[in-house]
């Protein structure tokens, strides 16, 4: 539809409403002066695609928001609570092909249910359908991963007092996780989310591991997180590690990442790259604040013995007082052309209520205001029709025609109601574009 250029368009669609004997007895010639075909660019038209609007349980599906090794997330409205909610789609077939993928969705499915802090993202509900072999973690709504963030940011860094804000509630979430005895084991911009109040949520608890509680201490075997955020106890292959310590050194590569857009070890593969952090060489990038390079010194400690703890990163300088906030935040950026991030299951919904009225609904501008100026001729010669049928009250000829246009008019004013439906799904639909 979009490609043809020439739509003929009847902006007169009142021809629909009349059956065949009264079409024979219209005034062709006057029809024929009244017809026009527009020749009408693609662009003008308004084309609004059918979209199907389905639930799982009692959640309204809307579009995908990103999607994960094992399945897509895609935006949802519970529609009990009217309430935004993401959801996590796993088929068990895929899972299957993925090495640890059932154990580590049980693991998430485990941990997110057991946990409950601002700063950890909620599973909220977890549905099977078995017919389809397909799970469902619904989890609360977050806008955007801090990732996307730094990806549209000058230099891929956040400023200071940006910086600052998220790395406070990065470490008030992973003191909980800590305090849990749950070990993350792979913080990174990619898995920490931000909600539209700009509240950070750690996510992604795929790789997660919870100490024994009768454990001595947080030794951990497990090495799996992303390489660039690992420490060089796991990148040298150390069969037991500090779980805590493990976090402490993802979280300092992570606030390096977030305050420099870079990172302190690279390499031109994962060889490389471990071999590295392996050796633990990596310098501060000149003129980075002299307190934050401080802090970073001390969670990037070779010897996870001598590096920070989170109540040593509490007391730091630089975490207890916030740099002076100059300038503006990177705002999130748009996604798929939507520059709020508005809800995507509304043109579901839409399409759910007004289903009938938005069949073929492809007008233009020209189309539309044409409609109103019929309407307002059919108003004009609805009063003078019926001033001659009150003045006469015989059987003539000419109120045989009174009577008929009077069948008419109201074919036309049912054409009238039913393009006024669909000016009000145009506008409806306008508003959301813009
Ligand atoms: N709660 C959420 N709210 C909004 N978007 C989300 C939410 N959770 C995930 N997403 C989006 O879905 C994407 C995929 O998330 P998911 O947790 O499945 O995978 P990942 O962490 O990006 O990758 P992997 O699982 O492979 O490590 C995210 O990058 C994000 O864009």
């Amino acid at each position: 539809m979009e490609e043809d250029d020439n739509v003929p368009l009847d902006p007169q669609p009142v021809v629909e409403w009349l059956d065949d004997d009264e079409i024979a007895q219209l005034d062709l010639q006057t029809i024929s002066n009244s017809l026009q075909f527009n020749r009408v660019s693609s662009q003008d038209i308004i084309y609004q695609k059918k979209q199907k609007c389905k639930m799982v349980g009692r959640y309204v599906m809307g579009d995908k928001l990103g999607e994960g090794s094992y399945g897509k997330v895609k935006e949802v409205l519970d529609s009990e609570s009217l309430t935004r909610r993401a959801v996590k789609i796993l088929a068990k077939r895929k899972l299957r092909r993925i090495p640890n993928g059932e154990m580590n969705v049980r693991n998430e499915i485990l941990f997110l249910r057991s946990l409950k802090h601002k700063n950890v993202v909620e599973l909220i509900d977890v549905l099977y359908n078995e017919e389809k072999q397909k799970m469902y973690l619904v989890m609360e709504y977050c806008v955007c991963v801090l990732q996307e963030l730094l990806a549209s940011a000058p230099e891929s860094k956040l400023p200071l007092f940006q910086a600052h804000k998220y790395f406070v509630q990065l470490i008030d979430g992973l003191q909980y996780l800590h305090g849990q005895g749950v070990i993350h084991s792979d913080i990174k911009p990619g898995n920490l989310l931000l909600t539209l109040d700009d509240t950070l949520k750690i996510s992604d608890f795929g790789v997660t591991e919870k100490l024994d509680p009768f454990a001595p201490d947080d030794t951990c075997t497990k090495g799996q997180g992303s390489p660039a955020f690992q420490p060089p106890e796991i990148a040298n292959g150390h069969d037991s590690f500090s779980g805590f310590k493990a976090d402490i050194w993802s979280t300092g590569v992570t606030l390096f990442n977030i305050t420099t857009g870079a990172y302190p070890f690279e390499g031109d593969n994962i060889y490389r790259l471990l071999e590295n952090i392996g050796k633990g060489v990596w310098s501060v990038p000149e003129g980075l604040d002299p307190l934050l390079s401080d802090l970073l010194v001390n969670m990037l400690r070779f010897d996870s013995k001598e590096r920070y703890t989170i109540q040593q990163i509490r007391n730091h300088t630089w975490f207890m007082s916030s740099p002076i906030n100059t300038g503006d935040s990177v705002p999130i950026p748009p996604l798929q052309g939507n520059a709020l991030r508005s809800s995507t299951v509304l043109p579901y919904l839409e399409s759910y209520h007004y289903e009938s009225r938005q069949n073929n609904v492809y007008f233009t501008e020209h189309d539309l205001n044409e409609a109103e100026e019929m309407a307002r001729q059919q108003e004009t010669s609805s009063s003078s029709q019926n001033m001659r049928i009150s003045k006469n009250n015989s059987i003539t000829n000419e109120e045989a025609f009174t009577t008929r246009a009077s069948s008419d008019l109201n074919k036309k004013r049912r054409t009238k109601k039913k393009f006024i439906s669909c000016i009000s799904v145009k506008k409806l639909t306008h508003c959301r574009q813009s």
